[in-house]
């Protein structure tokens, strides 16, 4: 049965019984948005009906977003339309692996085109880095500071953050009442097709499947080629389930061998209890170097 739901100013269709909806979620996509700024390109591999996707397109992120299931893919559709963002999300329907080596696969052309080197010394660490944008929390959780600001991860996302703030009135923050200002950037004839090259960059990959996700990463090992990358490379926020057998390591050490690279200054975010034995975790951390393909490989 269809039925219509509200988060934070967004509009959902969906039909419980054709696709994944739970509401005790509604916070922890908040607190995920909260991380992002405006301009920033985000990959959501396991989308739903756009939870994560739409919230962010309306705070003025570009977001490609899949999905496995083609009921999610049309409720996502739909939901683009009712909320106005259908400039700012592009819609996959495949597998999550097949999916983030599409978005960075070089069309044709492009390849012959000249790639200065860009170091990201310049951004490195600069504005998202564990060290200056988290805190721990009273439960020990790493909480990040929510003081966005107006700053951009990477050059290129600088930039768009420039063309948006350009085109659309007020500051950055009162992202979920965005809608219009997205119109604006309609107007401005800005879209996702001419604002991203996700082969050159993307912010932020989130990854909410908790039973599997981890298992995933193996995909962004050699996934990102070096001589087309620009800036610093994307924060992944992975989501899983620990048992109360299990400890943060245990997890950590199943996501570094999927990577085959060291995970540098994770940070772990307690969401809920899912079971007396079981809680839902996020996993956030900057993709290693490592996981480069390197020029020659
Ligand atoms: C836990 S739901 C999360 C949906 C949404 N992100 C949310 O927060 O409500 C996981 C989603 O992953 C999708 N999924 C499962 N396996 C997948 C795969 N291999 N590739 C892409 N999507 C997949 C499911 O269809 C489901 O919509």
């Amino acid at each position: 049965m269809e039925t219509e739901v509200k988060q934070y100013g967004a509009t959902f269709k969906l039909d419980y019984g054709l696709v994944y909806w739970n509401s005790r979620l509604e916070h922890e996509h908040i607190r995920l948005i909260s991380l992002f700024k405006k301009g920033d390109v985000v990959c959501d591999m396991f989308c739903g009906i756009g939870p994560f996707a739409i919230p962010a397109a309306q705070k003025g992120c570009f977001v490609y977003s899949n999905d496995l299931n083609p009921h999610s893919i049309n409720y996502l559709k739909i939901n683009m339309g009712i909320n106005k963002v259908d400039q700012f999300v592009k819609a996959y329907n495949m597998d999550a692996r097949e999916f983030m080596k599409q978005i960075v696969m070089v069309p044709p052309g492009e390849d012959k085109m000249e790639h200065p080197v860009d170091t990201g010394k310049e951004e490195h660490n600069r504005d998202f880095a564990p060290e200056n944008k988290f805190v721990n929390d009273a439960n020990g959780n790493n909480e990040k500071f929510l003081d966005d600001s107006t700053k951009s991860t990477s050059a290129v996302s600088k930039r768009r953050a420039e063309i948006s703030s350009e085109e659309c009135s007020g500051t950055d923050g009162e992202s979920f009442e965005g809608k219009r200002k997205g119109n604006k950037r309609i107007r401005g004839g800005l879209n996702i097709e001419s604002a991203c090259k996700p082969w050159e960059h993307f912010d932020h990959v989130i990854m909410n499947l908790p039973a599997s996700a981890v298992h995933f990463l193996d995909v962004f090992n050699g996934l990102i080629q070096k001589k087309y990358w620009k800036g610093d490379l994307p924060w992944i926020h992975c989501y899983c389930f620990i048992r109360a057998s299990e400890s943060n390591e245990t997890l950590l050490a199943v996501a570094e061998k999927a990577l085959n690279a060291k995970i540098e200054e994770p940070v772990f975010h307690r969401i809920r209890d899912v079971a007396p034995n079981k809680a839902m975790f996020c996993l956030s951390f900057r993709l290693p170097q490592e996981c480069y393909k390197e020029d020659n490989q």
